[in-house]
């Protein structure tokens, strides 16, 4: 191991659980065409905000010595909050743990923070914050996230409620180890999201955004109407069309060719559906690596609103609960720049035996409070069905 700023930290214990040579905390990220697993930890990024991303990232491949050419990690929600990448022992999956896969899922208690009455009154006050005709140029759209804290009967094994929720091909599901203070005991992030934040390799982009949604059912007639009306749904193309406009803003001067396809599409996973643009360019320069990319698109308005500043102050003031690493991006950069960040959703912050799960919706003018917690609902029920939560009764 090497000497220096860029081995193992020093501002965390070699034994810390998230980031050690002898860290169970194993990394996954199984896309529908690609499974990344890495286990151990050889050295730590200096964390940093989002905007300092692609400067750290070239920092330390630049000085890298020994192991992998590779940095796993991810971005917290908040783009001026410190992010957690590391570089992994070896790459390959663990050999699988022999627990009980029954008795690490069977849930107690659920309680839903804030309330679905306090949620259905934020959207109120965000709806009321939103740019009018009177006061244009303000906030066009925000996405408010609400939480559910769920205690299980055991120790839930993050790999096991990954496969599980990976029973949904659609998806791509991750597990992050994810930073905690000295003695806490070892967490991480687990989920599994439809969208891709950004992808590169060579000089080819890609990003997936999906804004813009709908509950499925299990009725097929009840479930194609609910897809027809989100195609038809004005307030849906209002808020897929500011992500997507973001994110052509930000890729347009980074690119020689850039292409989107003039509307969004239907994209579908076991539960939601969603209105999807895959966008595709080739970068000028090839010397701008995913980990950079990553780090000016986050976070995007499909996370977080427009304009970016003052969508995150709404979001500071209308959420009780820190969102931490929920809604930020999960993902991977070779010593190459190839990579690929997927947006942090449809997840849950796992502790031991607590959990808690987060979901947003996209507000714009015209957003219904009820809808909102409904479709909240609706992005639970992934994870929610990989914990076996048939009937959720929150306190
Ligand atoms: C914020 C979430 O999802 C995001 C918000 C969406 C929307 O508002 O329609 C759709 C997909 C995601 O970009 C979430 O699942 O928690």
């Amino acid at each position: 191991m090497s000497e220096g700023p860029l081995s193992i930290a020093t501002d965390l214990p070699a034994s810390a659980p998230w980031c050690g040579p002898a860290s169970p905390g194993a990394f996954r990220l199984h896309t529908p065409s690609e499974r990344l697993d890495a286990v151990g930890c050889l050295a730590r990024l200096p964390s940093g905000p989002t905007d300092t991303l692609g400067a750290r990232v070239d920092a330390f491949f630049a000085a890298r010595r020994s192991g992998p050419p590779l940095l796993v990690g991810a971005l917290p929600f908040d783009p001026h909050a410190d992010d957690a990448l590391y570089q992994p022992e070896r790459v390959g999956a663990a050999a699988p743990g022999s627990r009980d896969d029954g008795a690490c899922l069977r849930p107690s208690a659920a309680v839903a923070e804030p309330s679905e009455a306090d949620y259905a009154a934020a959207v109120s006050r965000c709806v009321a914050r939103l740019d009018t005709a009177d006061a244009p140029h303000g906030l066009h759209k925000v996405v408010l996230a609400r939480s559910l804290r769920v205690e299980a009967a055991a120790p839930v094994d993050p790999q096991r409620l990954a496969a599980r929720l990976g029973e949904d091909a659609s998806v791509t599901t991750y597990v992050m180890p994810l930073p905690v203070a000295a003695g806490e005991a070892p967490a991480w992030l687990v989920g599994a999201t439809p969208e891709l934040l950004v992808s590169r390799r060579g000089t080819a982009v890609v990003s997936h955004p999906l804004a813009g949604s709908a509950r499925r059912w299990r009725e097929p007639a009840r479930d194609a109407a609910a897809a027809r009306a989100l195609l038809a749904s004005g307030k849906d193309h209002e808020e897929h069309h500011h992500v997507v406009e973001a994110i052509l803003d930000t890729l347009a001067p980074l690119c020689s060719r850039l292409h989107a396809p003039v509307a969004p599409s239907l994209h579908a996973t076991r539960t939601m559906w969603h209105l999807g643009t895959r966008i595709e360019g080739t970068l000028k320069d090839p010397r701008v690596s995913s980990a950079h990319l990553a780090g000016l698109l986050h976070p995007t308005p499909a996370v977080c609103g427009t304009p970016r500043l003052p969508a995150l102050e709404a979001i500071r003031a209308l959420e009780p609960v820190d969102r931490g690493f929920y809604a930020g991006a999960v993902g991977w950069s070779d010593a190459d720049g190839d990579g690929e960040w997927h947006v942090s959703i449809r997840c849950a912050r796992v502790q031991g035996r607590v959990l808690r799960l987060f979901a947003g919706a996209g507000i714009v003018a015209g957003s219904e409070p009820a809808l909102e917690v409904d479709e909240t609902a609706g992005k639970f029920r992934a994870m929610l069905d990989a914990l076996g939560i048939d009937d959720l009764r929150t306190a």
